[in-house]
């Protein structure tokens, strides 16, 4: 631009000045003197004593400024970031940045300038933009950028693009006043911008926020909400996909953050969650003793423990995988009848139950049944699986009554503590199936998650898939023949193991997932929470009086299941924790 462009476009027009006094704090520690932000306007320059503090945020990482005397620091601020240079600066991220910093290229941008500030919504500007037909890379492209973005013409255009956004601005400037007009830049930038992080921001592997970085060319932007759509159309869930042939993995289900190496099959140590035999402990007051310490030590340790000798015999357990196995592998049509997302249902069949929520699908169908406290009608359960339905769930809940004596227990309570809280008497079985996936490294079985409930049952075949997070990494969890999974799930953390959560880290309900099925055969798991479902509003948990104190406040706020629920429906397994949203604000 010419030296006196930005001047003349009245960048230099305004100056606020602050004068900041930051006072000797007693407690520096628990405060900070200004927050983590970037700064309004077009650029600042910050005349600073000798006394430090000033931090910025370099690759991740918070940086002291060293202060030189008699210098005075210029940095960019918003408006000339957003104005004039960002869609630049987002190319030169993209080349020069390692991969987790990568911005992905979701969002397109018109190549005609606007006609008029109301045509700028987002909407308009995704339906004008550039594909990759219509644009080649402009001469003097070198051969890395060609490499990189061929999929991204857009790129190219995007400082023309900027600037003409700037020149719509600048000419409505002369007719509504600049700051009216810089309003509606704001407005629009912060729209554009918004959607740019939306969809590039993804969790990595343990769960961090990052930006995803698109490996596919296929993952420029394209109508997810359609391709979803057509997917829950057909009703026939992921099975039907790949009961179709289909060799590659749909855009939709592209996990994009993950790593080529995560799904290869041997980059995971193996554990082997603690085994606790329950054999006798209603008798033996002694094995009982130790069957409690066990569970709270696998709860401190894991989240996650295997039962043995729990009173559900092997057959059950059996014919309820076969059972599940048959309702999947019956005939589409007879199975689309139950296909549904109506969360009032008692019985439903679908694929993810957040398909429609922003974070990628998984390769997974699921059958979600509501067993108790009121059990649907037994003609509304598939005759394929009806009985073992049933049945399974009768031998359920006489485990969950003796599981939760033993953490009532665990906790020095009363055996009937919570049982008495009714924590016992909802139950929601949900049975999975994992078909074979073509292309298993793109796409998870199930995304990471904490479970929702006081604590999960999980049946699962030798497949293998599932994992645990632990100190940050994966591990594959491996169980015995026989075993039934227990973890503890969010509301058990809420109620009742936050102080300890707190204070040391215990009991909490651990997040986990599923690797998509890389084997030759369909995995299947059924996986029975105890809670209730929507129907179910009135009763609320939160942190138990007993185990409050001074010295241990309440860190959750008390909610129903049917409050976290719709949250947890809203945000889809995102990989954040569903509690964090009802946490106490200090
Ligand atoms: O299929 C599995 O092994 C785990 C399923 C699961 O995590 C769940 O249903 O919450
Ligand atoms: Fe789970």
């Amino acid at each position: 631009l010419k030296p006196t462009d930005l001047k003349d476009v009245g960048c230099a027009d305004e100056l606020f000045v602050h004068g900041h006094c930051y006072l000797v704090c007693p407690e520096p520690e628990l405060t900070i003197g200004m927050s983590n932000h970037t700064d309004g306007g077009f650029l600042t320059i910050l005349l600073q004593d000798q006394v430090g503090g000033l931090q910025v945020l370099h690759d991740n990482q918070w940086i002291d400024v060293p202060h030189f005397p008699g210098a005075l620091m210029r940095n960019n601020a918003d408006f000339l970031q957003a104005s004039l240079y960002s869609l630049s600066c987002f190319e030169n991220d993209v080349l020069d940045k390692p991969p987790d910093q990568h911005l992905d290229g979701v969002l397109t941008i018109p190549t005609a300038p606007c006609q008029s500030i109301e045509d700028m919504s987002i909407d308009t500007l995704q339906d004008q933009g550039a594909t990759k037909d219509q644009h080649s890379l402009g001469e003097g492209a070198n051969e890395d950028e060609g490499k990189n973005f061929s999929d991204h013409g857009w790129r190219k255009e995007a400082p023309q693009v900027a600037q003409s956004l700037l020149l719509m601005i600048i000419s409505k400037a002369s007719m509504i006043g600049y700051w009216q007009a810089i309003k509606v830049l704001e407005f629009l930038l912060q729209g554009l911008l918004e959607h740019v992080f939306r969809k590039g921001l993804h969790r990595n592997r343990t769960g961090q926020l990052r930006r995803s970085y698109r490996k596919n060319n296929s993952m420029s932007y394209y109508d997810r909400e359609s391709e979803r759509k057509a997917f829950d159309d057909t009703k026939a869930g992921v099975k039907g996909l790949v009961d179709a042939g289909l060799a590659k993995v749909p855009r939709i289900f592209i996990h994009d953050y993950l790593e080529p190496e995560e799904n290869s099959g041997s980059n995971y140590s193996q554990i082997s969650i603690p085994v606790i035999d329950f054999k006798g402990i209603d008798e033996d007051a002694g094995l009982r003793a130790e069957v409690i310490d066990k569970i709270k030590d696998s709860c401190e340790k894991w989240g996650f423990f295997q039962i043995v000798d729990h009173g559900i015999p092997a057959s059950v357990m059996d014919e309820m995988t076969e059972g599940v196995r048959r309702f999947y592998e019956q005939d589409t049509e007879v199975k689309n009848q139950y296909y549904s997302r109506d969360v009032t249902k008692k019985f439903a069949y679908f694929s993810n139950f957040a398909l429609y929520q922003e974070p990628p699908a998984d390769w997974r169908d699921t059958v979600k049944c509501v067993m108790a406290p009121h059990p649907p009608d037994p003609e509304e359960l598939p005759a394929v699986c009806r009985d073992i339905m049933i049945e399974y769930s009768s031998y359920l809940m006489k485990l969950g009554i003796r599981l939760f004596e033993l953490f009532s227990e665990a906790l020095g309570l009363k055996p009937n503590h919570l049982k008495d809280l009714d924590c016992a008497k909802g139950l929601v079985v949900s049975c999975h199936y994992y078909p074979v996936c073509p292309e298993p490294e793109l796409t998870l079985g199930a995304s990471n998650h904490t479970d929702s409930g006081f604590f999960t049952v999980l049946l699962k075949d030798q497949t293998g898939g599932l994992q645990i997070l632990h100190e940050n990494r994966w591990f594959d969890v491996t169980s015995l023949p026989g075993a039934l999974i227990i973890n503890i799930a969010d509301f058990l953390q809420a109620s009742l193991f936050l102080q300890y959560l707190i204070s040391n880290d215990k009991f909490k309900s651990v997040n986990h997932r599923v690797l998509a099925n890389n084997k030759d055969v369909p995995r299947i798991s059924t996986a029975s929470l105890f809670r209730t479902h929507f129907q179910e509003t009135s009763r609320v948990y939160g942190p138990l009086k007993e185990l409050i104190s001074e010295d241990n406040p309440p860190v959750y706020r008390d909610i129903t299941f049917k409050e976290y629920l719709t949250h947890r429906f809203k945000t889809g397994l995102d990989g954040t924790h569903p509690l964090s949203a009802f946490k106490i604000q200090i």
